[in-house]
């Protein structure tokens, strides 16, 4: 039995916390719209140093499998974070965030004008952005950072763009993105005089950056802590002035703490406090600290206790929105911003599709339909969703992944059989429910196996959803042509032609689409009424007498020579047909049979599916026609057709 009782390693408390232990209060289960009491509560209860679990021990056996496997990469020369990053000492059994859910969409604010805009390799131009912009609007953001006016004409020109085409609908805020550098930020100024600013909060925020990790302050900046406080703070004094202006519209601020998550806490938060006091927040002009995973470097449960020391020790907690700007370096952006939003974030700053640096900005599509999936309003609408990765394709000429969540073109896409036959069963069963609760099926509760949501609740049809390859099943294959053609394959029938399409879809190692399956359905078991040897030329059926039925026909050749009219008797039309075929030695039995109307415009077609038993092997065959007896008598000769061509 593998040892999980094994003492944890304990890195070393970081020098700028004490480690003196406090006994922690049990921590209850808010949610996040409790926030700010609860993590007062819990504000000094902060002190143990961060613990580092070992995974639990492998099996002997597999211990020496793993030791075996080769590595000729250098992974020694990466420090893991505890070694190079100051992190905040957690206690514990003091931590909220994991006791914690989320039941409320966070304040979304969409970066794509700016952090998205500055990873492209064509940057967006005005008709691009505006194109954005308004697809944003239309979505329901309320809070949209414009550009980096300072940056380039093109994003000056945009801000003044939007100003003078009145193009911001009055609950929208517009931030706009500036360094710590007094000729840009009064460049910055210039860009927003005359931006719609009134109502409630005011609607302009000017958003101030700087990096604070050490390795940012040492390389790239060339200051001491001290030195990097006095630049922000002058930066900030700056903008207080500006704004103050006749020609500032009102506005609010923000502070970034560029590579937050590599900034020793007592930093971070010593900057913050000195621009809330500067920037005088209070609950009617709130300041906005935004804590940005710049690049990302650990699990996201660091960036959460990151997050959650912050919560509780930021000063004018309730004049201070706290945000967060999560990266997607290690892949983990939506999780960061999910346990940030666990830890007290109140406001997510990302990407539509995780566009932005690197590997991206979080994703606030994932983001806002993962709430969406646990019965959440995420304030955003999704309901079309391809036109919004359309758009957003357009806009910044990078294509969605086709596996993207939620917008990938393969997102509710099953290939594989069981997948497959799961999900043509949750949805019958879906639409049985819906019914039986005399509700429509876009307002049932959701429960269909493989799809977190409703591909419809997102606009994408039900259509899409089962594809067919190798992989695919009896079930898959038989939804397809049951979606497309009207097809109720009976069970077996199901069995047998799923035995063809795969053999075929293995063979040319590629998707079949429904017309494909349609075609191959009708040349084994349908095109063989026609294709002999036997052949019907003309037939009739009549009761001649009560349980007596005589079926006569005249037989062709498949060479069209016209035999001797036969006739057969039986208990029923199909049982005379089979006793007319034994007359000239084919022996088959009807094993299987089924039947069904086609509604298909007013035609009332008729498919009858039939199961022949001859010289010891079973066979389908199917007919369809506008008389259910036709069809049934077609199925019959395909079937014996089909069994004598082998
Ligand atoms: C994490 C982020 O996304 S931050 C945003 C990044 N976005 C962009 O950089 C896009 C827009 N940027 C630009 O157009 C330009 O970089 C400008 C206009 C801002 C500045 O341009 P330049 O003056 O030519 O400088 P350059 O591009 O080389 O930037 C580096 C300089 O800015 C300094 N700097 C970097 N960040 C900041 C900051 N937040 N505040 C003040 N100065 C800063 C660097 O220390 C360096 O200064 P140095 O030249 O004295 O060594
Ligand atoms: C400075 C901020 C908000 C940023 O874009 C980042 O750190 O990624």
């Amino acid at each position: 039995m593998p040892d999980h009782s094994s003492s944890p390693s304990v890195a070393a408390a970081p020098a700028a916390v004490s480690s003196t232990p406090t006994a922690p209060t049990a921590p209850t289960a808010p949610s996040t719209s409790a926030a700010f009491p609860a993590a007062a509560a819990f504000a000094d209860a902060v002190s143990f140093p961060t613990v580092v679990r070992p995974r639990g021990a492998l099996p002997a056996g597999a211990a020496a499998w793993n030791a075996q496997r080769p590595s000729s990469m250098p992974h020694q020369r990466y420090l893991p974070i505890h070694e190079r990053v100051e992190l905040p000492a957690v206690d514990p059994s003091s931590r909220i965030w994991p006791t914690r859910r989320v039941d409320t969409a966070p304040l979304w604010v969409s970066v794509d004008l700016r952090d998205g805009n500055q990873a492209l390799r064509e940057p967006m131009d005005t008709p691009r952005k505006r194109m954005m912009f308004d697809l944003l609007v239309a979505m329901g953001f309320k809070e949209i950072e414009v550009g980096y006016p300072s940056a380039s004409q093109t994003d000056f020109d945009f801000v003044r763009h939007l100003v003078e085409d009145d193009a911001v609908p009055p609950d929208v805020t517009t931030v706009v993105f500036t360094p710590a550098r007094r000729d840009l930020i009064e460049r910055t100024f210039e860009a927003i005089a005359g931006m719609p600013a009134a109502g409630g909060m005011p609607r302009v925020v000017v958003h101030l950056y700087v990096a604070t990790a050490p390795v940012w302050r040492q390389v790239v900046l060339g200051h001491d802590r001290a030195d990097l406080l006095a630049l922000a703070r002058d930066a900030a004094e700056h903008m207080a002035r500006l704004a103050e202006s006749p020609r500032s519209p009102d506005v609010r601020f923000q502070f970034s703490p560029e590579v937050f998550n590599a900034t020793e806490p007592d930093f971070a938060l010593e900057i913050c406090n000195s621009l809330s006091e500067l920037w005088d927040a209070c609950p009617q002009r709130p300041v906005i600290h935004n804590l940005p995973a710049t690049v990302e470097i650990s699990t996201p449960n660091v960036y959460a206790d990151q997050i959650e020391y912050m919560d509780r020790h930021l000063a004018r907690r309730e004049s201070v929105i706290l945000s967060v700007h999560p990266h997607n370096d290690r892949g983990t952006g939506v999780a960061c911003a999910e346990l940030a939003l666990l830890a007290g974030a109140q406001r997510v700053e990302g990407c539509l599709f995780g566009n932005g640096e690197r590997t991206g900005n979080v994703d606030l599509v994932t983001l806002a339909l993962n709430l969406y999936s646990q019965g959440v309003n995420p304030m955003i609408d999704f309901s079309d969703i391809d036109v919004v990765r359309e758009t957003v394709e357009h806009c910044n000429r990078v294509p969605v992944h086709p596996r993207h969540p939620y917008g990938g073109e393969l997102a509710y896409t099953a290939f594989s059989g069981t997948h497959q036959d799961a999900i043509s069963k949750g949805l019958a069963h879906h639409a049985a429910l819906a019914a039986a609760q005399s509700v429509p099926e876009g307002r049932a509760p959701w429960a269909v196996p493989y799809l977190p949501i409703d591909p419809a609740d997102v606009g994408r049809s039900y259509e899409a959803l089962i594809r067919v390859n190798s992989q695919s099943g009896k079930g898959g294959i038989a939804h397809l042509l049951n979606l497309h053609y009207g097809l109720e394959l009976p069970r077996g029938l199901r069995a047998d032609f799923s035995r063809v399409a795969q053999e075929a879809a293995d063979r040319d190692g590629r998707e079949l689409v429904a017309k494909e399956l349609w075609e191959m359905f009708q040349a084994r078991y349908l095109a063989p009424v026609h294709r002999g040897p036997i052949l019907l030329s003309s037939w009739r059926t009549a009761e001649a007498a009560p349980g007596e039925h005589e079926f006569v026909a005249e037989l062709a050749t498949s060479g069209g020579e016209v035999r001797t009219p036969r006739r057969g008797i039986g208990n029923g039309p199909l049982a005379a047909l089979t006793a007319l075929l034994a007359g000239i030695g084919v022996e088959a039995e009807i094993v299987a049979f089924s039947e069904h109307a086609m509604d298909r415009g007013g035609t009332s077609l008729a498919t009858a599916y039939i199961e022949i038993g001859l010289n010891g092997t079973e066979r389908w065959g199917v007919g369809q026609d506008t008389s259910a007896l036709t069809a049934s008598v077609n199925a019959v000769i395909a079937a014996v057709n089909g069994r004598l061509a082998g």
